[in-house]
């Protein structure tokens, strides 16, 4: 697959009383990594759930490509190619790494659970699962079962199976929190490997990581994008100082 654009129009979540999404309008690039920050509380996850279809917005659209996908159920947008990492990711934790990965790209083929073990045998497919593996730096533990993984590598786990799943929009909700340092970084290498072959949506509170990573980056308070744009425009903009980074920012 290759990747497609993501856009949002006018977006709105409300609940209750709360506008979670207030009018919200993103409009991501093929290829772009697009980080999204803000306080907590400012509707970031919401703003997930409404892409993936968990929620459903009570105003404004979506769109995958040019597809409009506003009100359509989740699979349909897994069908176009967007996929949050751990939305697909049932990690089988009796299971190896190698294994959970070629289950997740089975279900891409739409292969059934069930008939898993003769498809071990399957050279393509475990030549596939491989290749993703190393590219996730998890290679040391390909035959590990996942009960014994570090935190670290479970969290690049959950990226390798969303890859095997061929997405073309990648929906990334904070993966590196409770990472060590080490861990980060290794996270961050990764991420920076998959730069321009997909469409990454990237939620995350180290603003390290975002500020390595992100082509823009969006800052979201109260529901609202109080501002959009490159790295030195956002680390510069006076009213993101004030609103989430503080006036003493230095990252
Ligand atoms: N299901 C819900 N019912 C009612 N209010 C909700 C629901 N989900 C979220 N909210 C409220 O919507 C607002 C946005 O929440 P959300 O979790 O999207 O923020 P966030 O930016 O992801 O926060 P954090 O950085 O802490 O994860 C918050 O005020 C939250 O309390």
């Amino acid at each position: 697959m290759s990747a497609l654009g993501l856009q949002t129009t006018d977006l709105t979540k409300r609940f209750g009383g709360l506008k979670a999404t207030d009018g919200v309008s993103l409009d991501i690039a093929p290829g772009e990594l697009h980080a999204i920050i803000g306080p907590n509380g400012a509707g970031k996850t919401t703003l997930i759930n409404l892409l993936t279809g968990e929620l459903r917005s009570d105003g404004g659209q979506i769109r995958i490509g040019s597809s409009d996908v506003t009100g359509k159920p989740i699979q349909q947008r897994v069908s176009l190619g967007l996929l949050r990492s751990y939305q697909i990711t049932s990690i089988f934790d009796s299971f190896t790494v190698s294994e959970n990965v070629c289950i997740a790209a089975m279900r891409k083929r739409g292969v059934r659970f069930a008939i898993w073990k003769p498809m071990s045998g399957d050279a393509e497919l475990v030549g596939k699962a491989r290749a993703i593996i190393e590219r996730c730096r998890l290679g040391d533990v390909e035959h590990t079962v996942v009960a014994n993984l570090a935190y670290g590598q479970r969290r690049q786990l959950e990226i390798a199976m969303a890859l095997a799943a061929e997405p073309n929009i990648l929906l990334l909700d904070e993966p590196m929190a409770g990472m060590s340092a080490a861990e980060g970084a290794g996270a961050i290498e990764l991420l920076r490997s998959l730069k321009g072959q997909y469409t990454i949506l990237l939620v995350e509170h180290d603003m390290h990581a975002v500020f390595s990573l992100a082509d823009r980056i969006s800052v979201l308070v109260y529901g609202k994008i109080v501002a959009t744009g490159g790295i030195d425009e956002i680390r510069n903009h006076p009213d993101v100082r004030r609103a989430y980074l503080g006036d003493d920012e230095d990252a």
